[in-house]
């Protein structure tokens, strides 16, 4: 459970959100314009950001989880890569999502390893495995990094953005692993995809002008979707089921 109290965040002198109070106990959609806050909103869960008013995740202050134990608690799947090794391999990858559970100093377990493999397995990409990362295509990356995230086997799971630049195949298999893992895991989809967060379903947090609108229902309804948005939106169709 993530429950937010009072929460304010920004870079340096720039206020991106204020004031925000919510309880998230189960999957969440984050929706909002481009530059509303949603990344931003994700680095304050996983610790990355400062920020006033509270963070609590499973009754505990985020501030007072150390970086192992919090990783055990939630992965941040981010849109694309930006830093890495341009020599590792996809397995090697996949297998440094363990690093919370390794001892230091200590290798990789067999455990860590057959975890590893399941998740290449699970996303496809087992033939893929002795690629470089920088070889890998869009869509086998953004499956890398959902494997990736498995592999650290998280409770809460934020995927930013998981179908950007995918297409609508990769798109589907995507919508699809997330609808299953929302069954097992907190899930949290940030996303400027209508069709995927419809698929995914309610509730939504709508961020707009600093402050974030809790949506429990009828927020996929046309008026509500071409109001909030500022653009006619009409007819919504489902695409992923
Ligand atoms: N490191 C930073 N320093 C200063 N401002 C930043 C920094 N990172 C992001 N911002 C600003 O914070 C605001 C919110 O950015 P954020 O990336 O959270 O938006 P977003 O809702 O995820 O946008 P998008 O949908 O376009 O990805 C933007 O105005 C952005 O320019």
């Amino acid at each position: 459970m993530i429950e937010l109290s009072r929460l304010s965040l920004g870079y340096d002198e720039k206020p991106i959100l204020q004031d925000i109070s919510l309880i998230i106990d189960s999957h969440l959609n984050i929706l909002g314009a481009n530059g509303s806050g949603k990344s931003t909103l994700a680095k304050a869960f996983c610790g990355l950001l400062d920020y006033t008013g509270k963070i609590i995740i499973d009754t505990k202050n985020l501030k007072a989880y150390e970086a192992k134990e919090r990783a055990k608690k939630i992965a941040y799947i981010p849109t694309k890569l930006e830093f890495y090794d341009e020599f590792i391999t996809l397995a090697e990858f996949v297998l440094q999502g363990r690093f919370a559970h390794k001892e230091s100093f200590l290798d990789y377990s067999d455990k860590d390893r057959s975890i590893a493999s399941a998740n290449l397995e699970l996303f496809g990409l087992a033939h893929l495995k002795e690629q470089t990362l920088s070889s890998l295509s869009s869509g086998e990356t953004a499956l890398a990094l959902i494997a990736q995230a498995l592999t650290q086997e998280s409770e809460i799971i934020i995927f930013d953005e998981p179908t950007a630049n995918l297409d609508p195949k990769n798109s589907k298999i995507i919508a699809e692993h997330i609808k299953n893992l929302k069954q097992t895991h907190q899930t949290v989809l940030i996303t400027h995809d209508l069709h995927l967060a419809h698929y995914i379903d309610s509730p939504v947090l709508f961020l707009q002008e600093k402050k974030a609108h809790y949506f429990t229902e009828n927020f996929f309804e046309d008026d509500n979707l071409s109001s909030l948005y500022d653009v006619k939106i009409q007819s919504l169709a489902v695409q992923y089921a």
